[in-house]
């Protein structure tokens, strides 16, 4: 079993202010467990971002509404860009301004949705 099946498993922590963000260590293995997503610094937030194509406004509509039930469910939720053929996705941990396994567990989980 890949170690993304075992990122799309978990649960996410509820996360306060002062929880860890994630190690230098943690990120370089983390980030190899979900290779699709790119890490961006934005205001100096790591956050993590991937862009889902689609072949029109109303199938990328519909990706934007599961990952909006999946944030709904987990009480953990992304940044979401959606325009004709495509969905930016970008998560990060507001709290924290920047990264925490939560966002990793959650990226994780939203490459399941792309299919359905
Ligand atoms: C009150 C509410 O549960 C909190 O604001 C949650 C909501 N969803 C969240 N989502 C993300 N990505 N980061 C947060 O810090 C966060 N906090």
């Amino acid at each position: 079993m890949n170690n993304e099946a075992k990122l799309t498993e978990e649960r996410c922590e509820a996360c306060s202010a002062d929880a860890p963000q994630v190690s230098d260590e943690e990120l370089k293995s983390l980030i190899k467990q979900i290779p699709d997503w790119n890490i961006e610094v934005r205001d100096g937030v790591m956050q993590l971002e991937k862009v889902f194509k689609f072949k029109d406004f109303l199938h990328a509509l519909a990706f934007t509404h599961r990952i909006g039930g999946l944030a709904e469910s987990m009480g953990h939720h992304p940044a979401l860009l959606t325009e004709w053929g495509k969905v930016t996705v970008t998560w990060w941990s507001h709290k924290l301004k920047g990264l925490h396994r939560n966002d990793f567990i959650m990226a994780a989980k939203t490459d399941l949705l792309e299919e359905e």
